[in-house]
């Protein structure tokens, strides 16, 4: 393995797998560019040395090939911008001859975004054909995709066989990101509090477990908590639980007794008759809500609860909004968290947030700045945090 800022790529053809996963909007805008701007200084120092960069990245979780909502153009304009309107160009699919041609073709100072890797089936697969087609778009691979790291896909493990050694590198982002996490891993303080939210259930449920090792408190807010109501025998009307995960959410309620580590849900949930903005609200007990209605956000004493409970900790890590905040009616608990996560880091706790909607959410409330770390890593961080190597990581520097 090369050290990235070491390495001269002069006239090289650096294939970079980074994290594009941004939210969009419905008209496609982004809405949070941060990990699109967090992988700036290692595309600007390749092109610097005088190499050629070729971009490969997900977006969202497309199930069907492609369609038009999970394509990649929609960040070249804006990626341009970022590079000072240095040229992106854009190939509508990451393998093929188009791509091929196209990346034979650069010129020095050029930058290619390849479509969407998850139009392939075989990139989450991890299949081995796949990601030597992938490999041969470049001399040299550098993984920058920090976000994507706990995945053992073609583009960000398997790939890295297909470069010798000295051909393939951490990107600045990926360095950075580990060397913070390292830190807090090593050197965290108690009480330790985790905060877990969103939407993801069925990945990060699977987290929580091991985490109960380091953690003295786990708030569950977000679209967490409903899978845990229901394992409690609550009645959550049609609000967002994973079934297949209602024993993991029984299990970790007695381990959590048994290690004595405390779990905080949301008592009162604020609740909708739609997914949409313009719904009608009501609030209601989180173990309690009525048929056709669902818990968007937080509510009630349970927001100055797990206020409380943020500001006695010392360390904080924080994964998934409590509410959808996209839509403004829910965005009140997040904010309330985020309020209490700067709060108590002005008073000397070490907090990090991180996760593609957290960091949009952190951003859109302005508390980017009053955090001690910003993770563009969600999942990846919570399992950093569980002690495990990712897989990511471990092709770099193993295969
Ligand atoms: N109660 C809820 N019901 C449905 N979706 C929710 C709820 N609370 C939060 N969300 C959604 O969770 C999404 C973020 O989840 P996730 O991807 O796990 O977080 P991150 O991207 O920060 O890792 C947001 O788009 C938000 O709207
Ligand atoms: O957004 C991401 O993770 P996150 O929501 O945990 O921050 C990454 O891009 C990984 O995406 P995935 O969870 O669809 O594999």
């Amino acid at each position: 393995m090369s050290k990235f800022s070491e390495y001269n790529f002069k006239g090289q053809k650096a294939l970079i797998r980074v994290d594009f996963n941004v939210p969009l909007n419905e008209n496609l805008e982004i809405t949070s560019d941060a990990r699109m701007k967090a992988v700036v200084p290692t595309i600007k120092k390749i092109l610097a040395d005088g190499g050629k960069v070729i971009l490969m990245s997900h977006l969202g979780r497309p199930k069907t090939g492609p369609e038009d909502k999970f394509s990649l153009k929609h960040l070249v304009k804006h990626l341009s911008d970022l590079l000072e309107g240095a040229p992106v160009l854009f190939a509508n699919d990451c393998i093929g001859e188009q791509a091929y041609l196209t990346a034979d073709m650069m010129r020095e100072g050029e930058v290619l975004l390849l479509e969407n890797l998850r139009f392939y089936k075989e990139e989450e697969k991890g299949d081995e054909a796949f990601a030597e087609q992938l490999s041969k778009l470049g001399d040299v691979y550098v993984n920058d995709a920090f976000g994507t790291a706990h995945r053992a896909h073609a583009s960000t493990a398997v790939i890295a066989k297909f470069f010798p050694s000295e051909k393939r590198m951490f990107g600045l982002l990926m360095e950075a990101e580990v060397n913070s996490a390292q830190k807090v891993l090593s050197d965290s303080q108690k009480p330790f509090t985790a905060i877990l939210g969103g939407a993801k259930v069925s990945d990060k449920i699977l987290i929580i477990e091991n985490l109960m090792d380091k953690a003295t408190d786990i708030i569950i807010g977000g679209g967490m908590a409903y899978t845990f109501f229901k394992a409690m025998g609550g009645n959550i009307g049609s609000s967002l639980c994973e079934e297949e995960r209602l024993d993991t959410a029984k299990e970790i309620l007695e381990k959590a007794k048994e290690k004595n580590v405390c779990i905080h849900l949301p008592g009162e949930s604020l609740i909708a008759d739609k997914f949409a903005a313009d719904a009608d609200t009501s609030e209601a007990p989180s173990n309690n809500i009525p048929e056709g209605w669902m818990g968007l956000d937080i509510a009630g004493e349970s927001r100055g609860q797990f206020a409380n409970v943020i500001k006695k900790s010392k360390t904080i890590l924080w994964n998934g909004p409590m509410g959808v905040f996209e839509m403004e009616k829910f965005q009140g608990g997040t904010k309330a968290i985020a309020d209490a996560v700067a709060e108590a880091t002005e008073n000397g706790a070490f907090s990090l947030v991180g996760g593609g909607d957290s960091v949009a959410a952190v951003n859109k409330f302005g508390y980017a700045e009053k955090v001690s770390y910003v993770s563009t890593g969600g999942g990846a961080m919570l399992e950093f945090f569980e002690g495990k190597t990712l897989p990511g990581i471990a092709a770099v520097n193993e295969a």
